[in-house]
């Protein structure tokens, strides 16, 4: 799903208005139905609701979105924020349409913000994606007062005073503080970042069938993968495949008392698909891995500290190289062998990309594609740090762009970004991956899947989300706080069965 900056929804919109027909005005009709629809779903007739509505199409919504659920029977509280003379023309239908039905209150000036009452749901309608200067005068004295109110708040489309993009943005700007976020047709940049969680809340998006032709067709910087997305990639078997067909993968690393990672990975790897997979670790690792992982074949003849450069075997299958290695500075030596003898993609995950990240000037003998996947802090190590989340995904592409490689920056709603800097942010996953060798397992799967001929972008993709799909089967079972990287290699097949189930 294809993620639009403030100037393309603009055109989206307009576009729709043209090849569907529609008025602009009915089209802020067809959006205030779907809230109210969420709005209806979610609370009984007896909520109170209090909506402060700007003067432009945010304003509008929210007067929209008053006359339907007073029409519903609920009882709502309609104010009109006047901080400027300018209103849209939707905006002064829907004041008019409102006016019938009900009495218009109007904030003035800071002095006149009434209080809230607590047994009100907030419904924030103030400012959208037309914000085009930060909150000041009445807009941010109210919103600061909101901010103050305990009251569950919703926000329509944005909360306001939040900026979609770098251009504008600061993080000493007031903006509201929204439990949840109904939005439409696509998500907003600032929803996928960790910084924005506590403006943006839960959030929604709900379809309002804009223009396919137009989203289609126009390109975007960012996108949000789904179910959907994730459907159009091959995963099919044909009849006449062998264990050939899908690859051999390598996953190097392990030390003593870290080779429970190489475990991990290597289990992953084979769960996601692969033909054959060897696990290359130290000596101390190999009667573990050939306890553990019986399918698993074994390589290392590495002392248990540190790994030789001179012990190596060059070979052609798809390296997963880091978890449990270690950064000795003879083992740096040894991964910096590996990169330059190695000419097809790899995936370089912990103590591989620690030691990168010491050693930059190795990182152009890195192979054309290979994928990196540092959690925030060993991004941090790579490429320094940054002032805020816009800058951290201008470095991202920065660094992808400079090593020709594809970073897959772990979290919530994971960033993936390819060589020509387009960032996929990853849809599932939840906060009970967030324990001790999840990322190990990520290495596995996404190995797996290069060496299962998946052009290197899409394994990072697929393997991101089925990383995530599969913690999210396991917590149905295990809860979040019990699950365990164990629980997403068990759940590995079943999240390619629903997958394939739903296609
Ligand atoms: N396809 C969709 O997604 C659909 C979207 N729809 C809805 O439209 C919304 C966008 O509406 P919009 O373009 O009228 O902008 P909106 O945010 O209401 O701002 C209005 C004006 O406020 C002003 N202003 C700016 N900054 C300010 C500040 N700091 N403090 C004070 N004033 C400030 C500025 O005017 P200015 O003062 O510069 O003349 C600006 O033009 C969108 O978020 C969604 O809710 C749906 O209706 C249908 C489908
Ligand atoms: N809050 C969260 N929501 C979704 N996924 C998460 C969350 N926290 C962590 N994860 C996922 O769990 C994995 C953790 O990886 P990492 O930090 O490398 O763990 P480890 O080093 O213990 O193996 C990543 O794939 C990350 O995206
Ligand atoms: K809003």
């Amino acid at each position: 799903m294809k993620i639009f900056n403030p100037q393309q929804i603009k055109e989206l919109d307009q576009y729709t208005i043209q090849e569907q027909s529609i008025s602009s005005v009915d089209l802020m009709e067809r959006a205030a139905h779907k809230i109210v629809d969420h709005i209806t779903l979610n609370y009984a007739i007896t909520q109170n609701f209090t909506v402060y509505c700007g003067l432009g199409n945010n304003g509008g919504d929210g007067l929209a979105v008053s006359r339907l659920l007073l029409k519903k029977g609920y009882n709502v509280t309609v104010y009109v924020v006047k901080y400027s003379a300018n209103t849209s023309l939707d905006f002064d239908e829907n004041i008019e349409r409102l006016k019938k039905i009900t009495t218009l209150r109007t904030i003035i000036s800071e002095k006149h913000i009434p209080p809230i009452p607590n047994n009100t749901v907030i419904i924030d309608a103030i400012l959208g994606v037309g914000i085009n200067r930060p909150l000041d005068g009445l807009c941010k004295v109210l919103v600061d007062a909101i901010n103050t109110a305990p009251n569950f708040k919703i926000a329509i489309d944005i909360p306001t005073g939040l900026f979609c993009e770098l251009e504008n943005y600061s993080t000493e700007h007031t903006l509201l503080n929204a439990n949840t976020t109904l939005t439409f047709e696509t998500p907003k940049l600032p929803y996928l970042m960790p910084s924005m969680a506590k403006h943006i809340g839960n959030w929604k998006v709900l379809s309002i069938n804009l223009s396919s032709h137009y989203k289609h067709n126009i390109a975007t910087e960012y996108e949000y993968t789904t179910l959907a997305d994730i459907q159009k990639i091959n995963i099919h078997r044909a009849k006449f495949s062998h264990k050939g067909t899908f690859g051999h993968a390598e996953i190097i690393g392990g030390a003593y008392g870290k080779i429970g990672a190489i475990v991990l990975a290597t289990k992953a790897c084979l769960k996601a698909g692969v033909g054959l997979v060897t696990a290359y670790t130290p000596n101390c690792g190999m009667q573990i891995l050939q306890t553990t992982v019986p399918e698993a074949m074994w390589t290392g003849n590495q002392p248990c500290d540190f790994y030789l450069e001179g012990n190596y075997i060059n070979t052609s299958k798809t390296i997963g190289m880091g978890p449990g290695l270690g950064v000795h500075p003879k083992t740096q030596a040894f991964l910096h062998l590996v990169i330059k003898a190695t000419s097809t993609p790899m995936v370089l995950d912990a103590d591989a990309i620690n030691i990168l990240a010491k050693n930059k000037e190795w990182l152009k003998d890195l192979p054309k594609n290979s994928i990196l996947t540092p959690h925030p802090k060993e991004f941090e190590r790579l490429v320094g740090s940054f002032n805020n989340d816009f800058e951290k995904l201008e470095k991202l592409k920065e660094f992808t762009e400079t090593y020709n490689c594809i970073i897959v920056l772990k979290g919530a709603n994971t960033a993936i970004c390819s060589p020509n800097g387009q960032i996929y942010f990853n849809s599932t996953g939840n906060p009970g991956m967030a324990t001790a060798g999840s990322g190990d397992v990520l290495t596995g799967i996404i190995t797996s899947l290069l060496a299962q001929k998946h052009k290197p972008i899409e394994a990072a993709i697929l393997g991101v989300y089925i990383h995530g799909f599969a913690g999210d089967l396991a917590s149905t079972k295990t809860g979040q706080i019990s699950l365990t990287a164990s629980d997403l290699i068990k759940n590995i097949g079943k999240a390619y069965l629903k997958i394939k189930q739903v296609s």
